[in-house]
């Protein structure tokens, strides 16, 4: 029986979950639960190359978590019977205190808890992921693996907002980032697939999915990321708003009533896409385009207006570019937002091959012209092997 990771990635509203042999990289068995806490949630179970596929309430992340058990129970492989070694868990928000993978003990679960005012959508489904799990799985460790920890030297020009410092101080008010595992992955294997050393390119990654990202990585470490204190900073998302003028803020509270907690949820998960077109999954808003929707059509241009200005800044930041990568759900399948995203953009070098740009990938791919000065490339992200990786490297 050779030696298996399970990685558990509890999203605001999904745990995504892999049991990983990371040597050999493969995955065993993979799955996902959508729509925690609505009317109807999604499961999918894949063993041995069969989908099983249910469909019924999940009320929380601890709900889900256990339901996902049962499922290898049910369906498969026995877990007892697995190897498992260690259970990775991506937990968002860390603070400036891990600047890597932290084995889970009470102090690790305090830090995560205190920590949720940083990361307040995606770090208390987190912890329970890890409370559920360690219940269930007592007798192997558990490991944190942290989305800000490829963030957390970024330069201090890149991560301090110009703001009286001794507030920013006392209530740790600095740009974390987010994503940072998939960023460090995507980079990694960017240089690879370019075959240059790593310590010799600059490169931007777009990590686009339901919550989108750009980094700026100048050999091999991070020098700049679109989201900051909290991941609502930075590009347009699904429902987040990404950049706004925080005056909106006191706008809407003092002149139309909101409270704090209505911007909040406002600006988390009635904005981006959704707000601006009705939609949050870039599907269904390429589908109203289609059929002559106006917000729709604002709303792409929005999103695309908002990676060009990125693109352009972390070239200035690195003082040029040679590798550009698309990654995640939408970076990894819409052909139509790498094109708008890199339209005009031919000054820096980036010269986008529509051929090669064609279609959905699931391995990594160049689709710039040969003689484009920047590498344009998707990149499938793989978080969960990343995690079983560093997870594997600290046990
Ligand atoms: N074929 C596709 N074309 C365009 N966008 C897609 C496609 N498939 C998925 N997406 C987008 O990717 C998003 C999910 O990306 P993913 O990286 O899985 O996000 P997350 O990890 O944040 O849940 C969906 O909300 C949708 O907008
Ligand atoms: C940090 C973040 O936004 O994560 P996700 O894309 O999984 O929501
Ligand atoms: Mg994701």
């Amino acid at each position: 029986m050779s030696t298996t990771v399970l990685v558990i990635n509890s999203g605001s509203s999904s745990i995504k979950y892999q049991l990983i042999e990371p040597e050999e990289g493969v995955v065993v068995a993979s799955g996902l639960v959508e729509r925690i806490g609505e009317d109807e949630g999604l499961l999918r179970h894949t063993f041995e190359g069969v989908d099983t596929r249910l469909t019924e309430p999940v009320p929380d992340h601890g709900a889900g978590l256990r339901r996902v058990l049962e499922l290898f129970a049910e369906v498969g492989p026995d877990l007892g019977a697995a190897g498992i070694v260690a259970v990775g868990h991506r937990v968002v928000q860390g603070g400036a205190r891990y600047s890597g993978p932290a084995l889970v003990d009470d102090h690790v679960l305090a830090d995560i808890e205190e920590l949720i005012p940083l990361a307040p959508l995606h770090n208390p489904p987190n912890l329970r992921g890890i409370q559920v799990a360690r219940d269930l799985l007592p007798d192997v460790p558990h490991v944190a693996v942290f989305d800000t920890a490829f963030f957390s030297d970024l330069p201090d020009a890149a991560a301090t907002y110009a703001l009286d410092r001794e507030v920013a101080t006392r209530y740790r008010v600095r740009r974390y980032g987010a994503h940072g595992t998939s960023h460090q992955y995507v980079s990694r294997t960017a240089a690879t697939v370019v075959g240059r050393p790593l310590e010799e390119l600059r490169q931007v990654v777009l990590h686009l999915g339901n919550g989108a990202s750009a980094s700026a990585v100048a050999g091999g470490r991070a020098v700049d990321t679109s989201m900051g204190m909290t991941p609502l900073e930075g590009l347009v998302m699904g429902t987040r708003t990404g950049d706004i003028d925080p005056a909106v803020i006191f706008h809407l509270s003092r002149n139309a009533g909101f409270t704090i907690d209505e911007i909040d949820d406002l600006f988390n998960r009635r904005s981006g896409l959704k707000g601006l077109s009705g939609k949050n999954d870039m599907r269904e808003v390429h589908g109203l385009v289609a059929a002559g929707d106006a917000g729709a059509r604002l709303a792409l241009d929005v999103y695309a207006h908002r990676l060009r200005k990125y693109v352009g800044g972390y070239a200035a930041v690195m003082g040029g570019l040679d590798v550009l990568s698309f990654t995640a759900g939408i970076g990894e399948n819409d052909e139509i937002v790498r094109a708008e995203a890199l339209s005009g953009l031919e000054f820096l070098g980036i010269e986008l091959d529509p051929a090669r740009n064609a279609g959905r990938m699931s391995e990594p791919k160049v689709i710039s012209t040969d003689r484009s000065r920047v590498t344009v490339l998707v990149v499938p992200t793989k978080e969960e092997q990343e995690i079983a990786r560093q997870v594997i490297d600290l046990v």
